[in-house]
């Protein structure tokens, strides 16, 4: 058994895949959640520790209990459009949590930490190809306030050698290609889920933001990678800083953009059904174009984005969005 990691968000989205990853790797995920997005029935892998990470001293009875290895750090609120709403939220509990889990990793001793942070610290840059040197320089709350961790790891670092991986997500798509978890949220706000709802006629269409960005087809694109892919990243990050290998920063994306309407005639290729179209205005705080260079993490960490493709992410969320799911 190679130890316990602490995984906080790991009830949601990106956290339970990553347990998946993390159980198959021979760790055992302890997730800390609170529960508000994501759901008990997610956590498949190890045990889950009900707790809220503005509450201190639940984390440092956590940490004592479970004396982790290494601390994986998902839980945070990630909606663009809500955090342009919202700021005063999106600062408090973010950057309140971040703070109180490293301040209690630092009395702990845990010395191992990975960061999922995201494309939206480099706001809007114009189509280049975003690698992790590229200057970050966020548009909306969301952004802001993960950048704003992303200095805290450091200076929590240097003072208190905790060695840390930042992974810097581009859009985060798809299923457990066995199908035992899936993307789920409440309110749901992402494309293809909201795609697919539109497809299978859970709603009556799927509202296209905005056809007059500076992009080929006017639509907004973004580097859609698998969420297994990103699950096997932290695996291979994790391992990175336990063979003392240092603090890292890695971009996960495919390198490959696509817009919003390719990802809608993806969706035809996939399900063989229309999806219901009505074009909208801009949603405040999309950045037109986010793709990003993934050559780091593949050179450095032998990462290998296999399952990635539109095909496979539409298909394995087509699958998932054919099953009851979480709390039905
Ligand atoms: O109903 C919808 C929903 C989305 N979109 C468009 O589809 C693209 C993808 O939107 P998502 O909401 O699926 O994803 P985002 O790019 O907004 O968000 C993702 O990237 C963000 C960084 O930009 C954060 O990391 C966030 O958590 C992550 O889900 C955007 O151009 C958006 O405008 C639509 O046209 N209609």
């Amino acid at each position: 058994m190679a130890g316990k990691v602490l995984v906080t968000g790991g009830a949601g989205y990106v956290g339970a895949h990553a347990c998946k990853a993390l159980a198959r790797a021979g760790f055992t995920p302890v997730v800390f959640d609170n529960l508000s997005t994501g759901w008990a029935e997610a956590v498949k892998w190890g045990p889950l520790v009900r707790g809220d990470l503005m509450d201190r001293a639940a984390i440092d009875a956590a940490l004592a209990e479970h004396r982790p290895v290494a601390v994986m750090h998902f839980a945070a609120l990630s909606l663009v459009g809500e955090s342009m709403r919202d700021p005063g939220r999106y600062w408090r509990v973010n950057i309140g949590g971040a703070l109180n889990l490293l301040e209690g990793c630092a009395a702990a001793g845990v010395r191992n930490f990975v960061f999922s942070s995201t494309c939206a610290t480099y706001g809007d840059q114009d189509g280049v190809l975003l690698t992790e040197e590229t200057p970050q320089r966020p548009i909306n709350a969301y952004g802001g306030s993960k950048l704003a961790i992303e200095g805290m790891l450091r200076d929590f670092g240097a003072a208190f050698g905790i060695a840390h991986v930042i992974f810097r997500y581009f859009n985060v798509a798809g299923a457990d290609p066995e199908g035992e978890i899936g993307e789920q949220h409440r309110p749901e706000t992402h494309l293809i889920p909201l795609m697919l709802d539109a497809v299978a006629g859970r709603r009556p269409a799927l509202s296209v933001f905005g056809t007059d960005y500076p992009t080929p087809d006017g639509t907004c694109v973004r580097d859609y990678v698998h969420v297994a892919d990103l699950a096997e990243a932290h695996v291979l990050g994790l391992r990175h800083l336990m063979q003392g290998r240092g603090n890292g920063v890695f971009c996960l994306g495919t390198g490959r953009g696509f817009s919003v309407r390719e990802v809608i005639e993806a969706s035809r290729a996939v399900t063989n059904r229309e999806v219901p179209v009505l074009i909208a205005g801009r949603r405040p705080g999309d950045a037109a174009a986010l793709v990003s260079s993934s050559s780091r993490a593949v050179q450095e960490l032998g990462w290998e984005p296999r399952h990635s493709t539109l095909r496979q992410m539409i298909g394995d969320a087509w699958a998932w969005a054919q099953k009851p799911g979480f709390g039905a």
